[in-house]
């Protein structure tokens, strides 16, 4: 220690050891106090960096008098950490804190880490349901997060009147680095970033996409011809991923990926998966975000995939658009404010414009959203279909109607909106199986004091999330049988009673309660061409073939509920294998 240091800590009152220990538990409170007050996010270095250690370290040296330098300092910290934390804890749990009224597991309720060690479990949508089944409606899921299951609410959250985005959407951004049109959370800079896509998913563009949808499907019914002739079992889930993922490289770059020929032979699939779950977890912490992307150990899986997109980005971009592709959607290629062809090359990696990392973190959303949700869909539907046999004879019974084999392939798009089995297929198997499950969030305007929601009052700070999954499964808006798959639910006019089996549950077909592509003006911007795609390769392969799930496996998959307790949801879900044989049609 030096002099001054010596005479400052000689000049101090010798306090006895309870007293000294007092010391440190005060300031953790203060400094308990002080954050509530003031919200002091990490992000703000040189005051965290004050309170977390300088003002525990200055606060043990009253434990000095009686214990060893480093004794005393662990002991400081210690006492100041846990006066700090329990404070919290006490606050958040107690009666006045603003969301008490609402029921919740206490450790929920006390601290965000909860929900986090759920999240990385994988199975946050079953576990959410079993809390809205034991505790209602609404549920608190977070010291500062609710959760709804609540049709009517649903406009007033997420409508044009309703709430930005909320916290976790911070925790899916890289710091320093625009925030792309999921993450965004003011409404009009929302309003803004949503105009490219629209254009670039509006009918217009989807009729541009539509040949290469016919030539994707097509490659994806050759390459599943193989294990027909082969006569040879294969993972028809993973056969969905590649394909969904090469029309996707088409569809956003003009031309990237050749998973369905090449196989996924660079492991892109299994970079996507760890990004998701990181990302998962760092939107259930979105304070953290500013720490560990300073961790560059544990953002490798992050950075792998940061790096994947900016390569896509460039290489399309010094290439040029050779089609209308998403992109050129994107980079605002159609007007003056494109990207000049110098600005593009000369940019190196981690210097870049405003608009080119802007650009950048519009094509990560296109590529996760573009090729994830809709295999899954696809894959989930076949699961359904194979494990439901009369509603795949009546699909196609429908199907080979609409386009008779043999006579020309399934691609006529308006036809196949209209074919009502098929539609009522898809319905369900989002109903049930909706690819962003649990987390669309929605949370106050910054400076707006609350939001009034029906009788609820939600105070700026706390957030309100929506999943659709645990509302799909309701009995309140879809009976009977919620939790099963029965495509009859959607045939029926809204107002008839129906008893199918044994049941006499009576007939509700509640569709305010049906929000697979989400709701309001941060709706899903692709549902157009996910659904246009989804039925195009539904009809072309159940046109041409047999599809059943493996013999041996069939007791695993449908007694032993196999493919439903191998998906995972990391903000959407993923998928384990489905083991299926393929035959062609007689
Ligand atoms: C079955 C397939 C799909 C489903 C179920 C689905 C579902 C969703 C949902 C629930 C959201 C809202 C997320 C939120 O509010 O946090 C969303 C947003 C979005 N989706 Fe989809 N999606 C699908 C396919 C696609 C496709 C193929 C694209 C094309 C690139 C796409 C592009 C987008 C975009 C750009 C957004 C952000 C919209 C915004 O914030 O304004 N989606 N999607």
């Amino acid at each position: 220690m030096t002099s001054l240091v010596m005479d400052v800590f000689s000049s101090l009152p010798r306090l006895a050891p309870i007293e000294s220990m007092l010391v440190p538990a005060a300031f953790g409170l203060v400094t308990y106090l002080i954050y509530k007050r003031f919200e002091i996010l990490p992000s703000s270095e040189l005051a965290t960096v004050f309170l977390l250690f300088v003002v525990p370290l200055a606060s043990s040296v009253f434990l000095l008098h009686h214990y060893s330098d480093g004794l005393a300092v662990l002991s400081g910290f210690s006492i100041y950490y846990a006066s700090l934390l329990s404070s919290i804890a006490v606050y958040r749990a107690s009666p006045w804190h603003p969301l008490a009224r609402y029921p919740g597991p206490f450790l929920a309720k006390v601290s965000q880490f909860w929900l986090a060690r759920e999240t990385t479990k994988g199975k946050w949508h079953e576990t959410l349901k079993e809390l809205h089944d034991k505790y209602g409606a609404y549920v608190r899921v977070g010291p500062n997060q609710l959760s709804f299951v609540d049709a009517s609410l649903i406009p007033k959250i997420m409508g044009s009147d309703g709430m930005p985005k909320g916290p976790m959407f911070d925790g899916a951004r890289i710091p320093h680095v625009p925030a792309n049109v999921v993450a965004i959370r003011d409404l009009s800079e929302h309003a803004q970033l949503r105009k490219p896509w629209a254009k670039g998913l509006s009918t217009a563009a989807i009729k541009e996409y539509s040949p290469t949808v016919v030539k994707r499907a097509l490659q994806l019914a050759e390459e599943l011809d193989k294990f027909a002739e082969k006569g040879e079992s294969t993972d028809l889930a993973m056969w969905m991923s590649r394909f969904a993922f090469d029309f996707m490289g088409d569809m956003v770059f003009g031309g990237a990926f050749e998973l369905m020929k090449e196989g996924d032979t660079s492991g892109i699939w299994g970079m996507i998966t760890e990004q998701m779950k990181a990302q998962a977890l760092l939107q259930r912490l979105p304070w953290s975000v500013h720490i560990v992307h300073k961790l560059p150990f544990v953002v490798a899986a992050m950075a792998k995939f940061t790096k994947f997109v900016n390569d896509c980005v460039a290489r399309r971009s010094n290439r040029g658009a050779r089609v209308k592709d998403l992109f050129y959607y994107l980079a605002n290629e159609d007007s003056d404010t494109a990207l000049s062809r110098s600005e593009k090359s000369s940019m190196p990696y981690g210097n870049v414009s405003h608009e080119l990392a802007l650009l950048r973190e519009n094509c990560k959303v296109a590529i996760v959203a573009g090729s994830d949700t809709t295999a899954t869909t696809i894959s989930n539907m076949f699961y359904y279909l194979m494990t439901n046999k009369e509603v795949l004879a009546r699909l196609r019974n429908e199907l080979d109607e609409a386009f008779p084999p043999g006579d020309g392939e399934p691609f006529d798009f308006v036809k196949l909106s209209e074919l009502k089995i098929l539609n009522a297929v898809i319905n369900e198997t989002l109903r049930l199986q909706p690819p962003v499950p649990t987390d669309l969030q929605r949370a106050p305007a910054a400076g707006s004091g609350s939001k009034r929601i029906g009788e609820h009052i939600i105070p700026e700070g706390t957030s309100v999330n929506i999943s659709p999954y645990v509302l799909h499964r309701q009995a309140r808006y879809f009976s009977p049988m919620p939790e099963k798959f029965w495509i009859d639910r959607w045939l029926q006019s809204p107002t008839s009673k129906v008893e199918p089996d044994s049941t006499s549950a009576h007939y509700i077909h509640d569709t305010s309660a049906y929000i697979p592509f989400a709701y309001g003006p941060a709706n899903c911007a692709g549902k157009a061409l996910a659904l246009a795609e989804i039925r195009s390769v539904t009809a072309l392969l159940l046109q041409r073939f047999d599809i059943d799930l493996v013999e041996e496996l069939r007791n695993e998959y449908v007694e032993k509920n196999k493919w439903e307790k191998e998906i995972n949801s990391f903000f959407v879900f993923r998928l384990g294998e489905l083991r299926v044989v393929i035959k062609r049609r007689a």
